[in-house]
């Protein structure tokens, strides 16, 4: 069976969704599928947003708490304390109110959907459904499958550089407002956290790939510090993990009639991991680009696209990129991590939103 799109959607995550809903009420045919049976499940993330992304949070049952700094703990026990405002989100919720909206505005949206094979040159690709296999024809594609980007493997494209994630949810036995992060030589090429949401919180560790072998051990140490400092309990109510891509922007954004988005276009944070905020951006203007190009005939919208999203992120990104490349060195040492630059590039949510 062969179904026809404006454009075809891989992956229902915050950058698929917003996508979907921009090409939508543009008034393009959409057709958004994601390998998952529910949307934004299962949940990997800690789940926090800066404060400007508020906006894409108002929904019910999303917004879960106010963060108002962030507390480094270096590696020789020094405290440094950084104002660092922003929001604790339930991903889940936040996820499906995003699809709900491209939903209402037209979009047909296909859970339970595998892409498994991508014509680029025909712009045919083949989705795996619950009920069997349908291809469909595209006129744009816009890729937000994830970190591993199965639209860019089937491209030849290079994998992402990633770091590895492991991490649980605990009671929080006190109200909390900071998050917390730990850099130690027990934390090569990466650091652990505590972002607090209510009676509960999520507690991670994220190691270069290199050290993912070893996880469970330095992450359980560090929860029974936190039991014994009588901040979280024992009890562990959700266990996720994931990658994160860091190693900078795809060298191309546009290829093929492709655009790639989110974590599948490498705008992820190298230092911090985040990516929501940048998804949900890309996500939302590769949505226009395939408006402007395929209803206004805009010729030069898909370069503007990639033009738009390299000022935006670019300069960050990369410089996070080079400073993580560099860390990798100095990752552990108290000079690094002292420095008051160096911080605040922890703190580069971004330099996205300072414009
Ligand atoms: C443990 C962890 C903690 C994090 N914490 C934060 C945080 O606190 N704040 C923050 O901003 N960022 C955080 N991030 C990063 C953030 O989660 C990502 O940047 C964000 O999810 C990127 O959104 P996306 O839509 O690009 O990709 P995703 O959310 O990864 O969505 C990709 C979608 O593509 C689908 N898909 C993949 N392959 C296929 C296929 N073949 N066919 C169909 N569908 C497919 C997947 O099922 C998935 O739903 C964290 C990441 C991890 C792993």
């Amino acid at each position: 069976m062969m179904r026809q799109v404006d454009v075809l959607i891989i992956g229902l995550g915050p950058a698929g969704a917003a996508a979907a809903v921009a090409a939508a009420h543009g008034g393009l045919s959409v057709l958004g599928v994601d390998r998952r049976h529910e949307i934004g499940l299962p949940v990997q993330c800690a789940e926090f947003i800066p404060l400007p992304m508020g906006k894409y949070a108002m929904a019910d049952g999303v917004l879960l708490q106010h963060i108002k700094g962030m507390k480094s703990y270096l590696p020789s026990g020094t405290v440094a304390e950084t104002d660092f405002p922003g929001l604790m989100i339930d991903r889940a919720a936040f996820d499906q109110a995003l699809a709900h909206e491209a939903a209402t505005q037209g979009a047909e949206l296909m859970l339970d959907s595998r892409l498994t094979r991508l014509d680029a040159a025909q712009s045919v690709a083949r989705v795996k459904t619950s009920t069997g296999e349908i291809d469909v024809s595209y006129k744009l594609l816009i890729a937000a499958d994830g970190p591993h980007s199965p639209v860019a493997e089937a491209l030849g494209l290079p994998e992402m550089e990633v770091v590895t994630t492991r991490q649980y949810t605990v009671p929080l036995k006190r109200a909390y407002v900071d998050t917390d992060i730990w850099l130690s030589p027990a934390y090569p090429g990466g650091y652990a956290w505590l972002f607090p949401k209510g009676k509960l919180a999520n507690l991670g560790l994220g190691l270069e790939k290199r050290f993912a072998g070893d996880m469970k051990a330095p992450l359980d140490a560090l929860h029974q510090q936190l039991m014994a400092q009588d901040l979280v309990g024992a009890e562990i109510s959700y266990r996720t993990g994931g990658a994160i891509p860091v190693g900078g922007l795809r060298e191309h954004l546009v290829v093929d009639k492709v655009l790639f988005t989110g974590d599948a276009a490498g705008l992820t944070h190298p230092i911090t991991g985040a990516g929501i905020a940048a998804a949900v951006i890309s996500g939302e203007r590769a949505g226009q680009a395939a408006v402007a190009w395929l209803k206004h005939n805009d010729r030069a919208a898909l370069e503007d696209f990639e033009e738009d999203i390299r000022d935006q992120f670019e300069v960050a990104v990369s410089r996070a990129a080079e400073r993580r490349r560099w860390l990798d060195k100095f990752w552990n040492t108290e000079e690094a991590h002292a420095d008051p630059l160096h911080r605040k590039s922890w703190i580069a949510f971004p330099d996205y939103f300072a414009a």
